[in-house]
């Protein structure tokens, strides 16, 4: 039984705004949270109402706060494709109390295979290990038009199954190699939260949540059900108008 949450706002500040209370409400209980980032439009648009609204009141600890990455596109950091990337120009620079030692960034300049080895290890050795598998306080993830989320695309879906905490996929369109979360490291998070923006999400977005046993076959995003934790959907009304 999925032990799941879903909440729908207006406009995507109001969903910022939201998940960071939400965000505020962890750091409450734990002392130190690692989290999971994901790419995309939606965290974009969180890490501006962040950088916008560091000054005023965000209560945010970022001392207590560890970030990683659930997926990463194989290109150097400077790309414009880099997840690392996009959050240092809208989250990192902008906020100077985020300590450089708490960033652990997937190095999408190396060797796929090795450097998934190593971001496993790494995972490994700096979150607590829970059922043999790196098990972090919170993951965010959000979700492609397709139903893939993290980088494991509906064509791949053995890799979500894969035995290792990291893995390498590959872009069905365009071919481009990634580094990603497998679905064990996923879904043993305490908690994971979905954040989809969009009408473009609509579909998907009430298949997965009205019919997530018929959606698990074709869908990784069907599959995120954390064993031990909690899935939280932030939505937008657009991409909840099908619900
Ligand atoms: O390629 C990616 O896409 C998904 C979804 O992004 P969105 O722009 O459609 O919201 C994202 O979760 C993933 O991290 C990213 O690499």
């Amino acid at each position: 039984m999925i032990k799941e949450n879903i909440q729908i706002f207006n406009t995507s500040d109001e969903l910022s705004e939201n998940f960071t209370k939400f965000l505020q409400n962890l750091l409450s209980v734990y002392p130190h949270i690692n989290i999971s980032l994901s790419g995309g439009s939606t965290p974009k648009q969180l890490f501006n109402y962040w950088s916008q609204n560091n000054k005023q009141n965000l209560k945010l600890d970022w001392g207590r706060i560890s970030f990683y990455w659930g997926d990463e596109r194989c290109v150097p950091s400077d790309n414009e494709m880099s997840n690392y990337g996009m959050t240092e120009k809208y989250l990192f620079k902008n906020i100077h109390q985020i300590q450089t030692q708490n960033i652990h960034r997937i190095q999408g300049e190396n060797d796929p295979t090795i450097e998934a080895q190593r971001y496993a290890k790494l995972l490994n050795s700096n979150l607590a290990v829970y059922k043999n598998t790196p098990c972090f306080e919170l993951i965010l993830l959000g979700m492609g038009d397709d139903g893939h989320t993290a980088s494991i695309f509906p064509d791949q879906m053995n890799l979500w199954n894969s035995e290792n905490d990291c893995v390498v996929a590959k872009h069905p369109e365009t071919g481009m190699q990634r580094i990603s979360l497998s679905g064990k490291v996923i879904n043993n998070a305490q908690h994971v939260a979905f954040l989809v923006t969009g009408k473009d999400k609509a579909e998907k977005v009430s298949e997965i949540i009205k019919n997530r046993s018929a959606s698990e076959t074709l869908y990784p995003a069907a599959k995120v059900n954390p064993s031990n934790g909690f899935l939280y959907w932030f939505l937008d009304k657009e991409s909840a108008k099908l619900l």
